[in-house]
């Protein structure tokens, strides 16, 4: 593809993934970048993604091929206006927001239906800003296109085959539904993790019993807690009404399952949990999916200084990137074992194998 300049408004976690993985397949890109923080642009350019730092959203932008807007949503709305003399015929204007019908409306508004299509990559991570960002964050994750009705067939085709040079599953939505749809798969999870988390908080005994023994199950059911507060208050500000019924269901759901331990009805309670395990267990386990699978090795480690070191050494002379690294204790390996995850199973299965060479003892999970 004979891509030539690409805008960035927001370089953070999302927009520094996506820049990078420009940079990555198409690195002839000219690549132009406005953030209100200047030290995120100062080491955009320093790592060479981005080739232009702007002070504010400027003539820099003009003749762009591609607009992505990547500030959280208010901010990404209020652009629109200011971009609105940078818009020429063949440019696709975008944006990565978590919410859609409040920048389409603003499309709309403006008179930009013809050069606009939402766009949302379905991956993401508790952790912000560009220091967190890679290129491989997007990679085998849906990629949601919400185009505009008045947007061009070609425009859409071609954001779409970008989007799958950049090794993401683009999949068209309308903007409409994708509120519905991330109100419940994503929204509603966030809100239910801050709360869980909250309400050990609130409850924990003096001594923060709670806090301390708190292990597998919190841990996995709230790690999206930790994620960006100014993110998760523009969501819930901007899908409002979706989200609003959408607790009012699920609240409704915690009702009965609490009428049902209530009424000790051995049958419901089995069955609530059989039922819960078989549809879980039928989601996509591959990261073709909405679950990203998870691509670890534990392996036993001689229990003396440098013995991570050693092992992070031995993966990175064989070009093997560390996603996240770590001693766990757990009732399988209760002596402890490093585990190590990795981007993708290629990579995981390359470990293994070097690890066992030089004399590890390795388990797959
Ligand atoms: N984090 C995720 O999991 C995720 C996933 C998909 C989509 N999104 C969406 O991506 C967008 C960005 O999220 P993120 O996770 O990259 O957040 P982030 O906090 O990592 O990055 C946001 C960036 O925008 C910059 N910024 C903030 N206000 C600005 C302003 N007024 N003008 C210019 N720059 C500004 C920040 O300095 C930062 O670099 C949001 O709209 C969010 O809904 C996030
Ligand atoms: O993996 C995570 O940490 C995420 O929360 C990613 C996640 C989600 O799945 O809810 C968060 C917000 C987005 O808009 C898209 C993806």
């Amino acid at each position: 593809m004979n891509t030539q300049k690409i805008g960035f408004i927001g370089l953070g976690l999302i927009g520094g993934s996506i820049a990078k993985a420009v940079r990555l397949y198409y690195p002839d890109t000219e690549i132009v970048a406005f953030d209100k923080n200047k030290e995120t642009l100062a080491l955009a350019v320093q790592e060479e993604t981005v080739d232009i730092a702007c002070g504010s959203i400027d003539i820099n932008f003009a003749a762009c091929d591609y607009i992505f807007l990547c500030a959280p949503i208010s901010y990404n709305t209020a652009y629109l206006k200011q971009l609105k003399e940078y818009v020429h015929p063949g440019l696709i204007l975008t944006d990565v927001g978590s919410v859609k019908t409040s920048i389409h409306n603003e499309i709309t508004r403006l008179g930009l239906e013809d050069c606009f299509i939402g766009g949302h990559p379905m991956a993401g991570s508790e952790k912000s800003g560009f220091i967190n960002s890679k290129p491989v964050l997007i990679e085998n994750a849906y990629y949601i296109l919400t185009p505009s009705v008045s947007v061009a067939a070609e425009k859409l085709d071609k954001y779409r085959t970008f989007v799958e040079s950049l090794k993401a599953l683009p999949i068209t939505l309308d903007y409409k539904k994708h509120d519905y749809i991330t109100g419940t798969i994503s929204h509603l999870p966030h809100i239910i993790a801050a709360c869980l988390v909250n309400f050990v908080r609130d409850t924990d005994t003096e001594d923060e019993m709670m806090k301390s023994l708190a292990a597998g199950g919190f841990k996995d059911i709230t790690r999206i807690a930790s994620s960006s507060p100014i993110m998760w208050q523009q969501i819930c500000l901007k899908n409002k009404e979706n989200i609003s019924e959408i607790l009012a269901a699920y609240i409704k759901t915690l009702q009965q399952a609490k009428a049902t331990i209530d009424a000790s009805s051995e049958q419901k309670l089995y069955h609530m949990f059989e039922a819960s395990r078989d549809y879980r267990d039928s989601m996509p386990a591959s990261s073709l999916g909405p679950i990203k699978k998870v691509f670890a090795v534990y392996c036993d480690i001689i229990d003396e200084a440098g013995g991570i070191a050693t092992i992070a050494t031995i993966l990175a002379s064989n070009n093997i990137s560390i996603k996240n690294i770590g001693i766990v204790h757990n009732r399988e390996f209760e002596e402890g074992v490093l585990r190590i995850e990795f981007y993708n199973a290629q990579s995981s299965d390359s470990a293994a194998s070097l690890l066992e060479k030089y004399h590890y003892i390795v388990y797959e999970r």
